[in-house]
């Protein structure tokens, strides 16, 4: 009798476990937004269990491409198309932000499935909950943890703490000046090969290229290069695989925040483990062929490898699999930002010729015609304000994420543990309180004599992030976004083809959803 009465309670149990944890998720955040109600964080209703994605999934409506152009001279069409473009892009590329921002202003709370998040787009109030000590009670958010643990692993990008503080300290010197400058020659290698392909693709008649596409490939295959030498067989295994998996991440079903949907999609979660299996077991065995060679290479992991070496101490070393969790970061953190950095310059560049002409007379200036070294490098000014000024307007990362690991009181603010932060870098980018009423224009020059462009706060220009979690490749990429640049500069003009249409979307970065088709001239 008691063995069937067991049985009885066993199968109830299971019939009322999802209602259970179910009513634990509801009740749970329920009291959690009673919380950040009473401590002034107001923001949009959310339902259970979606939050407020619903809302944010909806569908936004295209922009209209350009009507086609009738203009006959090519200036003509230029002006046409820099009149048509807007840069003001924050209410396309996050319309429900800029509808919420309206109603509850610069500060307020919305969710992802049962996650809360502040969202933040005033500087102020993100000096005040992050700046000093306080900067050590914020996290990266759990909920993308899991999520982005195929990309990432336990690499810099994911980890707190002790742990971050331990890895950011052995990985810094590897970005030294002095590393980063033997990585010029595989830079230049590699866009000149995509240049000769370009220069044959026009001889034989093409009209446009894609240079998204293009530009994006080449930063892959730098990054790669410069990450773990993809010169040898393996790396360029490595490399394949990495891309098959960030395609086959990004297909994933994002309901991020939902209770139990990491289960939704288990094929592809599936796949996306084994191909992590692949692409670690490749890494490993370079990291072991590696060891065997008596020659430092001068990629980042041969300069981690060196530092890793047998006496330094045990704090000092990263384990094997922290190396090749670090190698996959520098990979997905490091070639989608640097190219999109340079397709959203190409596209500028296309639409100011007076700003190509600037740059054009700048490289020639300062190499005289010879290829450039580190010395001329950060002679290249003007590039520089470019650079600042494409981050500014388009930033391939539209956002920064945090997590509060304690309970956070600042004045009015009461910031309860596990609430997540939502940065909104676009949003504060494209603020005219912040900029002036020329936000919305380019205008490099406004980065002459400021390094904050004129910015009205410190805190409100983030394209690399903030405080000790500021982008570890800042210079890597400026590096080779000089590099490149450059070399495309002196063998090309460009414009903008009448194909092009005007639609930047958050992919995760911000990004051409359809591409940027340019018309090429070459120069010689
Ligand atoms: C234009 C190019 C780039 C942009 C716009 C960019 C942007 C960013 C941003 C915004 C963060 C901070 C994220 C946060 O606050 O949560 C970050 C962190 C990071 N970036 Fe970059 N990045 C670029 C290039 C690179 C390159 C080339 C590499 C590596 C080779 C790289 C590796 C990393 C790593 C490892 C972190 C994590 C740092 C930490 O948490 O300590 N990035 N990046």
């Amino acid at each position: 009798m008691e063995e069937y009465f067991g049985l009885l309670m066993g199968v109830l149990f299971l019939l009322f476990l999802p209602g259970l944890v179910i009513t634990y998720f509801w009740i749970s955040s329920s009291m959690l937004r009673f919380q950040l109600r009473r401590n002034g964080l107001d923001g949009p209703q959310p339902s259970f269990p979606l939050g407020n994605l619903m809302e944010m999934y909806k569908k936004v409506a295209m922009l209209p491409p350009h009507p086609p152009t009738t203009s006959s001279s090519e200036e003509e069409e230029v002006e046409s198309c820099s009149s048509q473009i807007s840069h003001d892009i924050h209410s396309t590329v996050f319309p429900y932000f800029a509808r919420w921002r309206k109603i509850y202003g610069k500060a307020f709370i919305y969710w992802l499935g049962t996650e809360p998040f502040l969202y933040i787009e005033d500087p102020e109030i993100l000096k005040k909950i992050t700046s000093g000590k306080l900067g050590q009670k914020w996290g990266k958010p759990d909920v993308f943890k899991h999520d982005r643990k195929p990309m990432f692993g336990t690499g810099l990008v994911m980890i707190d703490g002790d742990n971050w503080a331990r890895h950011r300290n052995i990985i810094a010197p590897a970005f030294s000046t002095t590393n980063l400058n033997k990585m010029i020659a595989m830079m230049e290698h590699s866009t000149t090969k995509m240049l000769q392909e370009w220069i044959n693709q026009v001889r034989k008649g093409a009209n446009e290229i894609d240079v998204e596409k293009e530009i994006t490939m080449n930063a892959a295959e730098i990054i790669a290069m410069t990450s773990f030498g993809i010169s040898q067989e393996k790396g360029k295994e490595v490399f394949q695989k990495l891309q098959a998996m960030q395609i086959l991440l990004f297909k994933k079903n994002r309901l991020v925040g939902v209770p139990f949907s990491k289960f939704f999609s288990p094929k592809q979660s599936y796949k996306a483990w084994k191909l992590g299996k692949e692409i670690d077991e490749l890494l490993f065995d370079i990291i072991s062929s590696r060891k065997k060679e008596d020659r430092v290479q001068d990629d980042l992991l041969g300069l981690l490898l060196a530092g890793n070496e047998e006496e330094a101490r045990d704090e000092k070393k990263l384990t094997r699999r922290e190396l090749v969790d670090e190698c996959k970061t520098f990979f997905f953190g490091g070639h989608e930002t640097t190219g999109l950095a340079l397709t959203w310059t190409l596209l500028l560049l296309a639409l100011y010729p007076e700003w190509q002409k600037l740059l054009r007379e700048e490289i020639m200036e300062v190499s005289e015609g010879r290829p450039l070294n580190s010395d001329m490098l950060p002679k290249l000014i003007k590039m520089g304000w470019v650079w600042n000024e494409v981050l500014r307007l388009y930033s391939p990362a539209p956002n920064s994420l945090r997590q509060a690991t304690e309970e956070i009181v600042i004045d009015e603010i009461t910031v309860a543990k596990g609430t997540n932060m939502w940065i909104d870098v676009v949003g504060m980018h494209h603020d005219k309180d912040l900029w002036g009423d020329d936000v919305n224009e380019f205008k490099p020059e406004r980065f002459k004599d400021s390094i904050n462009g004129g910015c009205k706060h410190r805190m409100g220009y983030l394209p690399f992030g903030f405080g000790g979690r500021i982008c570890i490749g800042r210079n890597l990429s400026l590096m080779e976004y000089k590099i490149v640049l450059s070399l495309i500069l002196c063998k090309f003009t460009m414009s903008i083809s009448p194909t092009y249409v005007h639609s930047p979307r958050i992919m995760l970065s911000l990004r051409p959803s359809q591409g940027v088709p340019l018309i090429l001239h070459p120069l010689e």
